[in-house]
């Protein structure tokens, strides 16, 4: 002790020379994690390991995980640091396989950070790990089987017209419009009646407070996706100081109204095609077993309930509208394209009087690999993780995982890799038709994840995109607006690719289609 006390005395440099040694020891304590394990990694930054220009948006993160792909080329994985966790990235598809699908059992979990306890609308299924997520999952695959997505066409149609309506009032004044913006306007308004049963009218409410809580998650801004990062990496600082994933005024709002949804309903025997009526109904199913002693206790009870309404929006909003407004980009940027499809579309509805229909929907192959190439080009969720929960070693190697250990699915750098997309910045849908499909690389398509935790959302999603497509091209013919920034270049603000200056689009009036509905 009086030696430290001299020390602070006589020699401040010296004492700020050990502080700061043992400080960056700390720091850099886990920087021959992957070396020691005989792993290629990329060169890490104390305390940020490889974080630190995405969580600063100092770089779009599509780059920076393009560049550590690209350094990582001809290894089936490679060594990264989220801050100074270290994670697994993996370039290999037959390795993704193992890990999605065939090892699935290993890798159950997702790095979760948030605190159900403190956090009352977390308790949903991209947050639940191990046989929570399990029983979950089970309970809520049939709320998107097909038949149930049938039962929704129509609400989804009412929106879609609503929205061709209002951009016929919008585009009457002869100016672009930028199309992400009107089409998470839509996809809102699907959300909220599929989702809701509310008639949200988001598309002509500019303060509508849906629209702003998927803004504070998805909006471009520097600030929030800090915060994210944060929570990433500092989970324990959301028990201690009972950080939300939202501020609470939003909180409150999303529960009150889902709550005042479900008590209106169970009082007045009320039903709507939606995923809270499905859910209730589950809730009764569980209510019978629970009483005949089949179970011990209620999965689906109003949290659940809440908590999962609430993240079918956050995951169903944002996504759709902008995969449709890259779609948009798309069909304006390649004329020859975007008159297949309008080709098709009126075809199609021909044969079923003008109706769109599940059938109809079915039939149109070429509206499908449209957006499938969409998907390919630009995913909207540029990365998944898995979280091991045992140990695990890699096939065809000597790497060991221990339990706990991170891995990360680089999605849009393997769409962007020219062995298994040639000339990968070409739009060409072409690639996932009947005759090609079967060049693909297994593994290498994943704009919805893969394997048992695949997007539970993503064929009411096609749907989605199906009708509005088909409803817009029927009356329009789209055209790139020289506002836009051609090539899109992407901000550095968020995690998710959006375009810097938007998408803007003329929509010219279609004069032939007067058969059409
Ligand atoms: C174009 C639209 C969409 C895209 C690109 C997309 C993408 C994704 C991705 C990449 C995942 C992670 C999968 C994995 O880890 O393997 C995911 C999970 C999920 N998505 Fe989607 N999604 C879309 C639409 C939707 C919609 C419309 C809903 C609900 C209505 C939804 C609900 C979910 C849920 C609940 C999960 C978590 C699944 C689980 O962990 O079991 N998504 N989505």
């Amino acid at each position: 002790m009086y030696f430290i006390l001299e020390l602070l005395k006589n020699d401040f440099f010296v004492c700020f020379t050990i502080i700061a040694t043992v400080l960056y020891l700390l720091l850099t304590k886990n920087h021959g994690y992957w070396a020691s394990r005989n792993v290629k990694f990329i060169r890490p930054l104390p305390l940020f390991g490889n974080s630190f220009s995405t969580a600063f948006s100092i770089a779009p993160a599509y780059k920076v995980q393009q560049e550590q792909y690209n350094s990582l080329k001809g290894q089936r994985y490679g060594g990264v640091w989220g801050f100074w966790k270290p994670k697994l990235l993996i370039l290999d598809p037959q390795l993704i396989e193992h890990i999605m699908i065939k090892d699935f059992s290993y890798f159950t979990d997702r790095e979760v950070n948030s605190d159900v306890e403190t956090d009352p609308l977390s308790r949903h299924l991209v947050n639940q790990n191990g046989n929570d997520w399990k029983i979950l999952r089970t309970k809520l695959t049939p709320v998107f089987s097909s038949g149930k997505l049938k039962t929704m066409i129509q609400q989804i149609m009412e929106c879609s017209d609503a929205c061709v309506e209002l951009i016929a009032q919008k585009a009457a004044a002869g100016k672009p419009l930028e199309v992400r913006e009107e089409m998470a306007g839509l996809t809102m308004d699907v959300i909220g009646s599929c989702a809701f049963g509310l008639n949200l009218n988001s598309m002509n409410d500019p303060n509508s407070k849906f629209k702003k809580i998927g803004k504070l998650v998805f909006a471009p801004s520097r600030a929030g996706k800090l915060r994210l990062a944060m929570r990433a990496h500092f989970g324990f600082l959301l028990k201690l100081f009972r950080w939300k994933r939202m501020p609470s005024e939003f909180g409150a709002f999303v529960i009150n109204t889902v709550m005042g949804i479900v008590k209106y309903r169970e009082e007045n025997n009320f039903h709507r095609n939606d995923f809270i009526q499905l859910m209730m109904e589950l809730r009764k199913e569980e209510e019978k077993q629970l009483k005949n002693g089949n179970i011990s206790k209620i999965v689906m009870d109003d949290n659940t309930i809440t908590s999962n309404a609430f993240v079918f929006l956050l995951a169903g909003y944002e996504t759709t509208a902008s995969t449709l407004g890259y779609v948009l980009y798309e069909l304006s940027t390649n004329p020859e394209i975007q008159e297949k499809v309008y080709k098709e579309v009126e075809d199609v509805l021909k044969k079923h009087n003008g109706e769109i229909t599940w059938e109809a929907l079915n039939e149109m192959k070429y509206v499908e690999m449209v957006i499938t190439e969409t998907l390919r080009k630009h995913p909207p969720v540029i990365a998944v993780a898995r979280q091991s929960v045992r140990p695990y070693k890699i096939p065809n190697s000597d790497l060991e995982l221990p339990e706990g250990s991170v891995i990360v699915i680089p999605i849009y750098s393997i769409h962007h890799d020219p062995r298994y997309y040639p000339d990968p910045e070409k739009f060409e849908p072409e690639r996932f038709s009947e005759e090609n499909k079967h060049k693909l690389v297994k593994s290498t398509y994943l704009p919805f994840g893969d394997g048992p935790r695949i997007c539970i959302g993503l064929r009411f999603a096609r749907m989605e995109m199906k009708i509005a497509i088909a409803k817009l091209i029927m009356k329009y013919k789209f055209s790139l607006n020289s506002k836009t920034i051609s090539p899109l270049q992407y901000s550095e603000k968020t995690i998710f690719l959006v375009p810097i200056g938007g998408i803007w689009v003329d929509f010219i009036p279609r004069t032939h289609n007067k058969d059409e509905k």
